[in-house]
């Protein structure tokens, strides 16, 4: 199967992720040759830091093999299918980080293999799963916290939307007027007045902000600040998606606090895409 975005699995698909995700954080015996003889072809542009290095790393350490392409390579003239149908007779997965969506989605519909979506313009559904399996692990009630995402309706906004209907989770959207991702839902609120809401939520998210949103007016309603991070429920936590700026959608000192949850709270990307690799090469 594919991972083309957080909604098209399912609850189930995704609680069977993680729970593949916690043995190989556990490192069950015998891991390391699963990907043996498997080899995937990844497409990411050289910014690309975070999501190829875990994904490079773990698919080495399970004995697989990465051929490393840029995104532009699917820019080309020659037609997706034709690629993909040449592809199709040398390997086992191909993961993907290009800015168009229906680039991934047409190579998935012409692909024998597992076609695996590692951030387009409009989703972003590895990051989110592998934030939200960190959550649950830390967080028993993970399906009762209030998850405030403040900033633009971009991909990581989107993706947390999707998984939040899936595993029917409370998430708020916190931006300017005209910003809504989409109309209101049983797991969708938009709202505007920051302060109202924070004293709700449990989990802060932001993403970077584009250019019309960075305006002092824009930064000051709406950054996040270790004095707005006070307002929020006890336990609360700061979880920015990076690349984040200091001054921008968070101050310096929300970063330095105890609210802001840290690097290692990324650690599971590792584990949580090579179980999205295994996962889908097994369904
Ligand atoms: N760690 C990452 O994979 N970063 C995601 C960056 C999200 C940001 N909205 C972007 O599209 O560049």
């Amino acid at each position: 199967m594919n991972l083309l975005d957080v909604d098209q699995i399912s609850a189930k698909q995704i609680n069977d992720i993680f729970v593949l995700a916690d043995s190989l954080r556990l490192n069950n015996e015998g891991s390391s040759t699963l990907l043996a003889g498997k080899t995937f072809v990844l497409f990411f542009p050289e910014t690309s830091i975070r999501t190829r290095v875990t994904f490079e790393k773990g698919i080495k350490e399970l004995g697989g093999e990465c051929i490393l392409f840029p995104p532009e390579t699917l820019d080309k003239r020659e037609a997706l299918r034709d690629l993909m149908n040449y592809l199709n007779n040398w390997v086992d997965g191909i993961i993907v980080r290009h800015s168009s969506y229906s680039i991934i989605q047409e190579l998935a519909a012409q692909s024998v293999m597992p076609v695996i979506n590692a951030m387009t313009s409009e989703n972003h559904p590895c990051e989110i799963l592998s934030d939200l399996y960190t959550i649950s692990r830390q967080r028993e009630n993970f399906r009762e916290l209030a998850y405030t995402f403040v900033g633009p309706p971009g991909n990581i906004c989107r993706s947390w939307a999707n998984v939040a209907s899936v595993m029917n989770l409370q998430f708020n959207h916190v931006c300017a007027q005209g910003y809504q991702l989409g109309a209101s839902s049983a797991n969708y609120k938009f709202h505007t007045e920051l302060e109202d809401i924070l004293v709700h939520s449990d989990v802060i998210l932001t993403d970077s902000l584009p250019m019309d949103l960075q305006s002092d007016e824009y930064i000051s309603k709406y950054q996040i600040t270790l004095e707005r991070m006070k307002m929020t429920k006890s336990n609360a936590i700061l979880n920015p998606c990076p690349p984040f700026f200091r001054g921008e959608e968070v101050s310096g000192d929300a970063i330095s606090s105890d609210y802001f949850v840290g690097y290692s709270f990324k650690k599971n990307l590792l584990y949580v895409q090579l179980a999205i690799v295994l996962y889908c090469l097994m369904k």
